[in-house]
């Protein structure tokens, strides 16, 4: 089977000690909390539809300078040729209050509080290495959209070592 990619973003703003999740409104991952992101489109960089995608989905500003790549994530589902390759970002420097949008309500999470069984159920196996400052690159296989099959999760010295190696 041809393996076919897309290329996603994710955003994490992290202010204090807490995280702002949103709840998807609508479509894929719709009623899980989640970071803001969506596809990258063919005449943008993958920084610029990160920043692009957050403020569509919450109204917050973020220079792409002020994106940190910290993950790599790709997601397989059981009969379906598609991977996701999903970049991951974090950012504690941005512009605007986060406001209710067409595709998600956002809300700040402080970090004991995280909704893990509202969310994907891989979050809950990576975010604790995203909250403690690692990179990382993740691999998981789903059946349907709740059961993981497989997976497995490598802890990174660099995102950019990592991308002269990885295409
Ligand atoms: N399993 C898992 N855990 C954590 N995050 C995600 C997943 N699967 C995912 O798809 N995601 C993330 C990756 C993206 O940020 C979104 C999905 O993007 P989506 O909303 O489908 O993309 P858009 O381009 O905004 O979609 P439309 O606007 O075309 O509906 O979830």
């Amino acid at each position: 089977m041809t393996i076919l990619k897309k290329v996603y973003t994710l955003v994490f703003l992290r202010k204090d000690n807490k995280i702002l999740l949103g709840l998807k409104k609508r479509g894929f991952g719709v009623n899980k909390w989640n970071g803001f992101g969506g596809k990258v489109e063919p005449n943008e960089t993958i920084l610029e539809a990160a920043a692009r995608e957050l403020k569509e989905e919450s109204c917050v500003d973020v220079k792409t300078s002020e994106l940190q790549n910290i993950a790599h994530l790709e997601f397989t589902f059981e009969g379906d040729p598609t991977m996701m390759d999903v970049r991951v970002f974090s950012a504690n420097v941005f512009q605007g209050e986060p406001k209710e949008t067409e595709e998600m309500i956002p809300k700040w999470f402080e970090l004991n509080a995280i909704p893990y069984n509202d969310m994907w159920p891989d979050d809950n196996i990576w975010f604790p290495l995203m909250l403690s400052g690692k990179l990382f690159y993740g691999i998981f296989n789903f059946k349907g959209f709740n059961t993981i099959l497989n997976y497995n999760i490598q802890e990174l010295e660099s995102m950019e070592a990592f991308y002269k190696i990885h295409k």
